[in-house]
C-alpha cells in the first residue's frame, strides 16, 4: 500500500509511523514545494541514496567527538572523496544538486570550499572584467586555486568605510602595495583562510596619490601554489574556536608592503588607469554585490537550518512518552501538549515562511544582476539592500529563536550534542552577526523607510517603489474574519505607524538642534522596531503569494493550515501597536487566540509530515534523537558507549587526581 507520507518503513517506531499515518497529503508533493521544483525535490533524494552507497563519504565518527583538528581534517579528507565522485553523483552545472550533496555529505561545521562556493567565486563573477574573468574564474572554478573572501579586519567590520587595511597604486611599477598598518589592521575573521586558501578578494582601501577612494576589492594570491607556504610579506593563520563552524578554518591576514599587479584590482566596475587616474563605478556600493548576493540567500538557507531542528524535535517529540492526558492509563506522547504545540509549530510556519519568502528574494537578486550586467541599469540596488539588509536580521533572529525553543522542547536530552541542536544553533546564530551584524542592518533598512516617509510627508508619494507604498495608505478597521488580505491590512497599519512614529520622533530631534547622527542614535531602537515590522509584513506577504499559487490542493490546504497559524501567531506578537491606539479591539485579540489555538489542532495530525517534507536524510540530520525510524533510546546509548571517556572504566584522571584525594579523605 502506498503511504502519502514516504517515509513510512517496516520496523520504524510504531508511534512514529502511526503520525505518518495521518498525513493528509503527499509528503513527495510538499518537498516540490519546499524545494521550487519536483526536479531538485526527486534528485536531492536521489543524491542522499547514491551518498549513502558510499563509505567513504560516512562520517568517520560521531562528529561531536572530534576535536578541532580533527574537524578539519575529516571535513577535508570528506572534500577529497567528493572530488573524486562528483560527476557521478551530480550534475555539476546545478547549483541546487551541488549545495545539496554538499550539506549532505559535509554537514554544517565548516570545510575548506565554503566560502570558496559562497563568496570567492561570486565576487569574482560580480566584480571582474573580461579580462580577470578570463584569468582567474575557470582555474577558481575547476578548484585549481582555493579562494575566500577577506573583507573584516580585527578593528572594524560592521563600518566598511573605516577598514584600515591599504591598497596603494604606484605608477612607476603599476603596483599595488597591500598593507596592514595596525594591529588592528589584521583581516580577521574570513571563512577558509587561515589554512586552506591560497587566494583571497581582499577589500582594502584603494590609495591613489595620497587621496583616499574608499574599499575595493583585489584579488591577491596568499600561498605559493606548489608548497602553500605563505608568500613573503603574507602573514596568516587561523583565529582559533568558536561557538560552531569548527571544521572551519576562519582565519587572520597582515601584509607587509606586499605588492600586486595593478590587474589585480577587480575591475568590472571601476579602475585604475595606468597613470593613476581613477575611474568611478556606475554606483558607490556596487562593490557590495557578494554581501548582497549572500544577504538574499539566507532567509531561504536559515529557512532550512530552522527545519533541521524541528525535524528533530517533532520526531523526538512523537516518540517521546511521558505524562498524561484524560487516560490515567496510558501516558502520551509530549507532542500532544497544547503548549508543546505551540513551541514547535509557529517555528515550522516559518520555516516554510522564510524558505518561500527567501525563494522570492533570490529572484529579485537575480533580476538586478540581469539588469546590472545587460544594460548597466543599477536603479534596484537600493531597494535590494533595504530589503536583504531587513530580511537577513528578522530571518536569523527568529531563527535562532526557533532552534533554541526546539532544544528546550526536546528536554535533557536536547542539550546533548547527541540531538545535534546545538551545532545546528551555532552555525544559524552566526547568520546574526556575519553579513552585516543585525542592528547595523535593521537601521540601513530603516534609513529607506524614513526616506519613504518623508517622501509621503512631501506629497510625493507616487514615488514610493511597490513595497513601501502602503506607507501612504489611507487607515480603514479591518475585519479580521475576512482572511488573509484583513490581516495584511492590519499588519501593513501597525507597520505604517511605526514607521511615521519612529521618523516623526528622529525629525523632531533634528528640530529640537540635535545633528542628523545624535537625533539618529536618540530614535534607533524606534527605527529598528519599523524595520522588523517592515520586514515581516514582507514575510508575510511572500507566504500567502507562495501557497495561493500552490496547485495540489492536499498540500494547499495543509499550507493553507500552516499559513493560518502564521498571521495569528504573527498578528498576536505585535498587536500591542495595534491597541495602543485602539485600532484592535479587545474581541478582535480574543479572535485571534481561538484562530491560533484552533489552528494548532489542525496541524497535530499532520505534524511530523510537514517536517518529513524537508526530506532531510539521517546523514544530514547527524541527530540521534531526529532519526526517521524514531529508534531513539538504544541508540542514544550506543551513542554514549562511543564516547572516548567510556574506553577505560577507570581514567588516568581519577588515578592521578581524583583517588589520592578520597584516600587522603579517609585519613
Ligand atoms: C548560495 C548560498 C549563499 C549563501 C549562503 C546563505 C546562507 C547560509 C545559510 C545557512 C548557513 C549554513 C552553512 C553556512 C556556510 C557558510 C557560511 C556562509 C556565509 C558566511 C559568509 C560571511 C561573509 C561575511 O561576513 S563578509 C563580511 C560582511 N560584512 C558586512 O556585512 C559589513 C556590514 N557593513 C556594511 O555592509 C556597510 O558598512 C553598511 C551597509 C552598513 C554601510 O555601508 P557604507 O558605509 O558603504 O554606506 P554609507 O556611506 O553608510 O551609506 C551610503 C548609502 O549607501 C547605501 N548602501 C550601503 N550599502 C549598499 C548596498 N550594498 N547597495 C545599495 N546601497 C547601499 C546606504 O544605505 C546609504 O543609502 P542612503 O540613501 O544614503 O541612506
Ligand atoms: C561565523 C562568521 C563568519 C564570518 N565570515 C566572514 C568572512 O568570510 N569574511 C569576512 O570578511 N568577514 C567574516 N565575518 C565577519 C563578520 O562579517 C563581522 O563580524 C560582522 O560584519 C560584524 O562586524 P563586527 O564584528 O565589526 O561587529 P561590531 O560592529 O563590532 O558589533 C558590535 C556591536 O556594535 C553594534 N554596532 C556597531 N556599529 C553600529 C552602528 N553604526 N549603530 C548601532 N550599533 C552598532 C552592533 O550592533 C553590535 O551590537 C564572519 C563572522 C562570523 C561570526
Amino acid at each position: 500500500m502506498a503511504f502519502l507520507n514516504k517515509e513510512i518503513r517496516d520496523g520504524d517506531n510504531q508511534d512514529l509511523t502511526e503520525e505518518r499515518r495521518t498525513a493528509t497529503f503527499d509528503t513527495d508533493k510538499m518537498a516540490e514545494v519546499i524545494y521550487g521544483s519536483e526536479k531538485l525535490a526527486r534528485r536531492r533524494r536521489e543524491i542522499s541514496h547514491a551518498v549513502s552507497r558510499i563509505p567513504e563519504l560516512a562520517d568517520s565518527r560521531p562528529l561531536p567527538f572530534l576535536d578541532r583538528f580533527e574537524k578539519v581534517t575529516e571535513g577535508t579528507r570528506k572534500l577529497s572523496v567528493l572530488d573524486r565522485h562528483l560527476a557521478e553523483l551530480i550534475d555539476v552545472n546545478d547549483n541546487g544538486e551541488a549545495l545539496h550533496l554538499y550539506h549532505e555529505v559535509m554537514g554544517m561545521e565548516g570545510h575548506p570550499l565554503a566560502l570558496h562556493e559562497v563568496m570567492f567565486v561570486p565576487a569574482l563573477i560580480g566584480q571582474a572584467s573580461d579580462e580577470q574573468y578570463e584569468k582567474w574564474l575557470g582555474r577558481a572554478k575547476r578548484r585549481e586555486i582555493i579562494g575566500c573572501y577577506a573583507q573584516t579586519e580585527l578593528g572594524h567590520g560592521s563600518n566598511l568605510r573605516k577598514l584600515e587595511t591599504t591598497a596603494t597604486y604606484t605608477p612607476s611599477t603599476q603596483e599595488f602595495i597591500l598593507h596592514t598598518p595596525t594591529i588592528t589592521a589584521l583581516k580577521w575573521w574570513p571563512g577558509a583562510l587561515g589554512k586552506s586558501s591560497n587566494y583571497a578578494v581582499v577589500v582594502a582601501d584603494l590609495i591613489i596619490k595620497d587621496k583616499s577612494y574608499g574599499p575595493h576589492p583585489f584579488i591577491v594570491q596568499l600561498r605559493d601554489e606548489k608548497t602553500h607556504q605563505p608568500l613573503p610579506g603574507i602573514t596568516v593563520g587561523d583565529i582559533g574556536p568558536k561557538m560552531a563552524f569548527n571544521g572551519g578554518d576562519n582565519g587572520y591576514l597582515g601584509f607587509d608592503n606586499f605588492r600586486i599587479p595593478r590587474e589585480n584590482l577587480l575591475n568590472r566596475h571601476s579602475r585604475v588607469e595606468a597613470d593613476g587616474t581613477y575611474v568611478r563605478p556606475p554606483h558607490a556600493k556596487i562593490g557590495h554585490s557578494a554581501m548582497i548576493r549572500v544577504r538574499s540567500h539566507m532567509a531561504t538557507g536559515q529557512g532550512w537550518l530552522l527545519g533541521h531542528a524541528l525535524t528533530i524535535a517533532i520526531r523526538y517529540s512523537a516518540v517521546r512518552i511521558q505524562g498524561f492526558l484524560e487516560d490515567k492509563s496510558h501516558e502520551v506522547k509530549v507532542l500532544d501538549y497544547q503548549t508543546q504545540q505551540h513551541r514547535l509549530f509557529p517555528a515550522i510556519a516559518r520555516a516554510y515562511a522564510f524558505i518561500f519568502c527567501g525563494f522570492e528574494t533570490i529572484r529579485l537578486y537575480d533580476q538586478l544582476i540581469l539588469d546590472m550586467n545587460s544594460n548597466g541599469n543599477t536603479s534596484g540596488m537600493a531597494d535590494l539592500h533595504a530589503l536583504t539588509s531587513g530580511l537577513k536580521s528578522v530571518v536569523t533572529h527568529f531563527v535562532g529563536q526557533g532552534i533554541e525553543q526546539a532544544r528546550m522542547a526536546c528536554g535533557g536530552h536536547g542539550y546533548s550534542m547527541a540531538s545535534y541542536i546545538s551545532e545546528i544553533y551555532g552555525v544559524a546564530i552566526g547568520g546574526c552577526t556575519y553579513e552585516g551584524e543585525n542592528m547595523v542592518m535593521l537601521l540601513q533598512l530603516a534609513r529607506y523607510l524614513v526616506k519613504s516617509v518623508e517622501l509621503v510627508k512631501s506629497g510625493k508619494a507616487n514615488q514610493l517603489g511597490p513595497m513601501v507604498a502602503y506607507l501612504a495608505v489611507a487607515d480603514h478597521k479591518v475585519n479580521l474574519a475576512t482572511g488573509p488580505d484583513s490581516y495584511v491590512k492590519m499588519f501593513q497599519y501597525i507597520s505604517k505607524r511605526q514607521s511615521w512614529k519612529a521618523t516623526e520622533k528622529f525629525l523632531k530631534f533634528m528640530e529640537n538642534g540635535d545633528s542628523r547622527d545624535v537625533a539618529w542614535n536618540k530614535t534607533a531602537v524606534e527605527l529598528t522596531r519599523a524595520s522588523r515590522l517592515h520586514t515581516r509584513l514582507y514575510i508575510m506577504e511572500t507566504f500567502i503569494r507562495r501557497v495561493e499559487s500552490v496547485t495540489d490542493i492536499p498540500v494547499k490546504s495543509a499550507l493553507t493550515d500552516l499559513l493560518n497559524l502564521h498571521l495569528n501567531y504573527e498578528l498576536l506578537d505585535v498587536a500591542s501597536y495595534a491597541l495602543e491606539d485602539g485600532f484592535m479591539s479587545s474581541n478582535q485579540m480574543d479572535f485571534i487566540k481561538n484562530q491560533l489555538y484552533s489552528s494548532l489542532e489542525k496541524i497535530r495530525p499532520n505534524a511530523v509530515s510537514l517536517v518529513d517534507s524537508f526530506q532531510f536524510s539521517d546523514m544530514q540530520l547527524r541527530s540521534v534523537l531526529g532519526r526517521r525510524d524514531g529508534h531513539v533510546y538504544q541508540n542514544l546509548f550506543d551513542w554514549a558507549k562511543s564516547s572516548p571517556l567510556n574506553k577505560t572504566d577507570v581514567l588516568p584522571s581519577v588515578t592521578q587526581y581524583l583517588k589520592p584525594m578520597m584516600e587522603k579523605a579517609k585519613l
